[in-house]
This record gives C-alpha cells, sequence and structure tokens, in this order.
C-alpha cells in the first residue's frame, strides 16, 4: 500500500483575478475550495490514476473535517491524528501572476506526534510512504530522518519531496525517490541551475548522496529522470498554464502510479510528467482525461 504523509494539510483557496493589486482591494471572478498540501495531493492524483493510497498527517477543526470528507467523498482512504487548532487554509492568486501566501498551520502536541509515529512504525517491506511539504512549526525539524529512519528498519520504501533541510539528512537512507524542482537543486549545492546540462551535473551528484531514484523537474522544460547509470529528458507538453500548484505532487504520483502498474521505469516516468503537465493546464489537479492525452504527446529521449 502507498501512504502518504501531509504534516501540514490545507483548504487550498484559489481565487481567480483579471489583475491583481498589491495594497488595494481586490475582488476575484471565481474562487474554488480544495483539499491541498503536498501528501494529500499525490493521494488524489493517484486516485485519478485507479491507484489506491491512504493519506496520513495531521487535521483539526472545520478546515480538518473540510479535507477529510473531500477525500472520503473521492473514495480516498485517509487515517488523520485529529489536532486542537485548525488546519491551514493556503490562499492562491491567480491573476497575471501566480501569488501563494500559505498558513503557519495548527500546533502539534507530543501525543499527537506519537500517535502519527506509531502508524509509520506499523508499515511493513510491502508499503511506501510518501513525505512530501513542509514542517509545522511545532514539529522538530528531525521529524522527516526519524520517520524515514524508521521506515529504513522496516525495509518500507522512502519517497521525498520537501525542502534542503528536510532533504539532506534523508538522502543517506537511500531513499527511493526523491523530485526537487531546478530551483531547489540549485539550493542544495549553493549554485543557479541555468541549463539542462547543469541540471544533469548536480542531479548526478544528488544521486551521488544515496536517493536510488532522481526527478528533477523543470516547470515548463520538462523533467530529467536519474536512476542507475542512465539519465533520461523528457519533454513537456506546450499548453495553456492555468495553475501550477500540485503539479510536482503529481509528477511524483504519476511516476509512482506508473510503477504500480507495471509500466517501465520510461514510461513511469512518462506518466509522470504527463501528470504534472495535465496538472498545471488545469485550476486544481489534473483529471485521467488530460494526463492520458499528454502521455501520447511527451518524448523521452535517453542523455
Ligand atoms: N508551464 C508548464 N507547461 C507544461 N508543463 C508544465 C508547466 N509547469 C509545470 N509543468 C509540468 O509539471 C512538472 C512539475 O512542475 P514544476 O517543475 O513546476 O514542479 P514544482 O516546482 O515542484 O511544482 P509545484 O511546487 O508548483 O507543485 C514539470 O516537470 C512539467 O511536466
Ligand atoms: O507549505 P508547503 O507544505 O510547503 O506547501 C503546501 C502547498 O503549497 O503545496 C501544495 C502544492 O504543491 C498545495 O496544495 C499546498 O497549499
Amino acid at each position: 500500500m502507498i501512504y502518504t504523509l501531509t504534516l501540514n494539510p490545507s483548504v487550498d483557496y484559489i481565487m481567480e483575478l483579471d489583475h491583481f493589486t498589491q495594497g488595494g482591494l481586490n475582488r476575484s471572478v471565481k474562487e474554488n475550495a480544495l483539499p491541498g498540501g503536498k501528501g494529500i495531493n499525490v493521494s488524489r492524483v493517484l486516485h485519478v490514476l485507479d491507484v489506491k493510497s491512504t493519506a496520513l498527517g495531521f487535521a483539526g477543526g472545520f478546515t480538518g473535517e473540510f479535507i477529510k470528507r473531500f477525500l472520503q467523498d473521492e473514495q480516498i482512504e485517509s487515517e488523520f491524528v485529529e489536532v486542537d487548532e485548525v488546519s491551514r487554509i493556503n490562499v492562491k492568486v491567480k491573476a497575471d501572476e501566480e501569488t501563494e501566501i500559505n498558513g503557519n498551520g495548527p500546533s502539534i502536541t507530543k501525543e499527537q506526534l506519537d500517535i502519527l509515529l506509531n502508524q509509520i512504525s506499523a508499515l511493513s517491506e510491502k508499503d511506501t510512504l510518501v513525505l512530501a511539504g513542509s514542517i509545522p512549526a511545532s514539529v522538530p525539524e528531525s521529524f522527516y530522518q526519524e520517520a524515514a529512519s524508521l521506515c529504513e528498519k522496516r525495509g518500507t520504501r522512502i519517497i521525498i519531496d520537501a525542502e534542503k533541510k528536510l532533504i539532506e539528512p534523508v538522502l543517506s537512507l537511500k531513499p527511493f525517490l526523491i523530485k526537487p524542482n531546478h530551483h531547489e537543486l540549485g539550493e542544495i549545492f549553493g549554485v543557479e541551475i541555468k541549463s539542462i546540462e547543469d541540471a544533469v551535473h548536480y542531479g548526478k551528484k544528488l544521486k551521488g548522496k544515496g536517493p536510488v531514484n532522481v526527478i528533477v523537474s523543470m516547470a515548463e522544460k520538462g523533467a530529467l529522470l536519474l536512476t542507475g547509470e542512465d539519465v533520461y529528458q523528457a519533454s513537456a507538453p506546450v499548453g495553456e498554464l492555468k495553475s501550477s500548484v500540485g503539479a510536482g505532487d503529481s509528477t511524483v504520483a504519476g511516476f509512482l502510479a506508473g510503477l504500480s502498474k507495471g509500466y517501465s521505469i520510461e514510461d513511469s516516468f512518462r506518466l509522470g510528467t504527463a501528470a504534472g503537465s495535465a496538472t498545471a493546464f488545469s485550476i486544481g489537479l489534473c483529471d485521467e482525461v488530460k494526463v492520458n492525452d499528454l502521455f501520447k504527446q511527451i518524448e523521452i529521449s535517453k542523455r
């Protein structure tokens, strides 16, 4: 079973505006409220692609209820630990440019954290755990490392998609996949990634630190997959960018879904890229029709 972990889930409140004026009164023309947080997005895209998963994390208050009910209505399993304060609302403004304001999120107690650690301790070598997104301020920064060490002992596959300081301590545990975008890859090495050649060079350096697979996503420039001794490059299809929120999470979900369905590593990467682009071309996450359509358009070359 695939488990996704979202320590700080959200209601993503997407507001569409013709134009955004900083410091002024803005009125949106359309709004959408969707469950968010990187692990939850991975679970929702896995579901779109017909792959079962269980979403773990913390949820509280009316926003927590919204998130749980939404997933239940989509028939996605979840086992959230109940917290006292409300889950955050992340505002996504879609105007001339995309602007995001992510909330801080609820406090998590030691007891609530222990319940989650017990859930993680119960996973086995048949399971995969996706650790994705930021860590709430009340949770120790070493949490992903602790969770990943528990998984390593039990043979559970780890996938991690998070910022530099959370990824770095987990690399030596040889996670199955990490997926930085090209900016995040640059941050890890204190450089700016300016070309595909740079991304290949630093992607290889990152893989050398332990992960089995590295996907470097590069927005409209597509993505790279480093696996074994091979480097694959996927083109991104051309289309109208509607909202990139969740595009990277969709890449992770598509890749995992492909492997779960028994696709080759190359076709799993193609499915990941198709899911990422299908989400970028949607308000909210991708749907199956868009993913299947883009799947046929994506070219993969071996470098
Ligand atoms: N403008 C775009 N056109 C086509 N495909 C896109 C575009 N933006 C994103 N994608 C697709 O989504 C994938 C992931 O995008 P990106 O590199 O922006 O990830 P990310 O920064 O982790 O995303 P986010 O944090 O917004 O979820 C890309 O590899 C590509 O397949
Ligand atoms: O604050 P974090 O945890 O870094 O990111 C949270 C978030 O921006 O990431 C998802 C898109 O990847 C959204 O659904 C959500 O609002």
